[in-house]
């Protein structure tokens, strides 16, 4: 049997970072140098290394960017101040809080204190919202945006299609299903979400056209909750300790990569697949505050 064709996610961010540079030299020629700050707390290596990706294209794309480090112990106040210091700066357009935080944190109210104007994670409550609502003069977050803009280069039609969603999380599953539930020809799926609750959960993932697996459990997806020519996304992330790489970890997603690329009719690869495109989405979105800010 033929075996499943790649989703190449680090291919289309690729394409994407380089529109996304077109735009930044539009905005540029009016006079508008788009500008996006990443704060960050504590030391905790894997959000050290997505903070640099980050940084690094958006310096590669022509956003200027600035990250703030604040110790492990910051208090919600220093945080809160200095968003609404950053809120209130015309040179700055976009603000992302690096999650995960310390839990002495709150991650709602840091949230709800972004101005959702410059809210380029699509974290706030207004933009959540929005997207319920299906306008479109706001943020959405940046993974179920990677994951739509993916299968749309790949031309996968999603309309009309069985979607399951495994995971119910606040940045990948709940709006990834308002997004597929949408009136528009990239979305008008029939959507299922399947959680740690669900019943019949292999059932349920056997009968979708389109898989999304985020719910983080390493390889949980194998070959029986797979449906022959269905087209898998893999969101999950997890580290596994191995001695014979360079970082002392290798990436393993929710697939089970091996087994389910023989009978999948795409896949998204893991590394190299969802992670670059929320990038490239964060990047874009950027650029769309850069531009909503003009009067
Ligand atoms: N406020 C906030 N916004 C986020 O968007 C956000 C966050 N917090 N906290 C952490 C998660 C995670 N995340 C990733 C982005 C890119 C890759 C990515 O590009 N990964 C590479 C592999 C990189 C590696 O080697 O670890 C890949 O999939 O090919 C991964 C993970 C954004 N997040
Ligand atoms: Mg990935």
């Amino acid at each position: 049997m033929e075996e499943a064709q790649l989703l190449d996610g680090r291919y289309v961010a690729g394409q994407i970072h380089r529109e996304t540079m077109e735009a930044v030299q539009r905005l540029r020629r009016k006079g508008i140098l788009p500008c996006v700050v990443f704060i960050r707390v504590g030391n905790h290596p894997p959000s050290e290394l997505y903070v640099r990706m980050k940084q690094k294209k958006a310096q590669e794309v022509g956003i200027q960017s600035e990250v703030i480090s604040f110790p492990e112990d910051v208090s919600q106040k220093e945080v809160l101040d200095n968003l609404n210091r950053l809120n209130l700066d015309p040179s700055i357009h976009g603000i992302l809080v690096q999650l995960p935080l310390p839990s002495h944190l709150s991650e709602k109210q840091i949230a709800l204190a972004i101005n959702p104007k410059k809210d380029i994670d699509g974290f706030h409550p207004l933009n959540l919202g929005k997207m319920l609502l299906g306008e479109k003069d706001c943020f959405y977050p940046c993974t179920p945006l990677g994951i739509q803009e993916l299968l749309k280069r790949y031309k996968i039609e999603i309309e009309g299609k069985e979607v399951v969603i495994l995971g119910r999380s606040n940045i990948v599953g709940k709006p990834l299903a308002a997004l597929f539930l949408q009136k528009s020809k990239y979305a008008n799926a029939t959507v299922t979400v399947v959680h740690s609750f669900s019943q019949n959960i292999k059932e349920h993932c056997r009968q979708a056209d389109i898989l999304i697996a985020a719910m983080g459990k390493a390889r949980f997806v194998t070959r029986d909750f797979v449906k022959p020519k269905a087209v898998v996304v893999d969101v999950g992330v997890s580290r596994i300790a191995d001695s014979s790489s360079p970082q002392g970890y290798r990436i393993v997603g929710d697939v089970d990569f091996d087994e389910i690329k023989k009978i999948a009719s795409w896949i998204t690869p893991n590394p190299g697949g969802v992670g670059p495109m929320t990038i490239a989405m964060l990047l874009a979105n950027t650029v769309k505050a850069a531009e909503l800010s003009q009067p």
